[in-house]
């Protein structure tokens, strides 16, 4: 599913942010990537939504070499990827159904299958009662169930979370976890870049630590290390 050979990406001269990654991950894993600020996080991310390329190494996504993914092809690519971040990104113009809406009116889903599948993704996150409100008017804890809703909307095999509880209090925290599980476990492999080492050390789910763009540690039911 997602696989890493070799990878490396250096922003400029100096240490790389990603030195020499090999990873893989099966269809229908949930990993947690941990790691101190610096340490690549963000990088890995960012490279397999091909939003960077790699200074050396192989990435295959879904059966794709990231490398061989022909420019045109890119925003296809990414429409399979579902990806949720810290600060939500929502559309503040737009009320909840909209915001989830919008990601099938860009791939030109028929009105009949938007009409179908929104109030069901958002039933699936547990804001079916709040279609009509704007994000303004929701908790940070409901604007991440929207842009999670978002994300599924089109159901990707792939879910990147970079810090998707980053701005949520410890209780609401848990609740974002438990719907990614969920998620998880109707069959979308879910990557979590996290901070939040109380949930990553209650999950018993693969923990990856990176050190320095090096991955330290890949453990099954693994704890959250300080890779100092
Ligand atoms: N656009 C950029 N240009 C130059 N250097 C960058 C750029 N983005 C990241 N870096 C550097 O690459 C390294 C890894 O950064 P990255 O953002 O991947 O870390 P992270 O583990 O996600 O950190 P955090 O937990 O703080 O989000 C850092 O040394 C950072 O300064």
């Amino acid at each position: 599913m997602i696989d890493l050979k070799g990878v490396s990406k250096s922003y400029a001269k100096g240490q790389p942010a990603v030195n020499n990654v090999d990873l893989h991950v099966d269809k229908g894993e949930f990993v947690f990537v941990v790691g101190n600020s610096g340490s690549g996080k963000s990088t890995l991310i960012k490279l397999l939504l091909k939003e960077l390329d790699p200074t050396s190494g192989v990435i295959t996504v879904n059966q794709q070499n990231l490398n061989k993914l022909k420019r045109r092809k890119i925003a296809k690519y990414r429409r399979g990827v579902g990806v949720v971040f810290q600060d939500f990104r929502l559309l503040k113009d737009r009320n909840v159904y909209e915001n989830v809406a919008f990601a099938q009116r860009v791939i030109e889903k028929p009105t009949r299958v938007i009409k179908k599948r929104v109030p069901e993704v958002l039933t699936m996150v547990g804001l079916a009662e709040k279609y009509k409100s704007f994000p303004k008017e929701l908790s940070g804890g409901e604007q991440q169930r929207v842009a999670l809703a978002r994300a599924l909307v089109n159901r990707p095999a792939i879910l990147l979370a970079d810090e998707p509880t980053g701005n949520l209090d410890p209780k609401t925290s848990f609740e974002i976890m438990k719907l990614l599980e969920e998620i998880n476990e109707r069959g979308t492999t879910v990557l979590v870049v996290t901070h939040n080492r109380e949930i990553v050390n209650a999950m018993k789910k693969r923990v990856i630590t990176m050190k320095k763009g090096v991955i330290v540690s890949d453990e099954q039911e693994g704890e959250y290390h300080y890779a100092n």
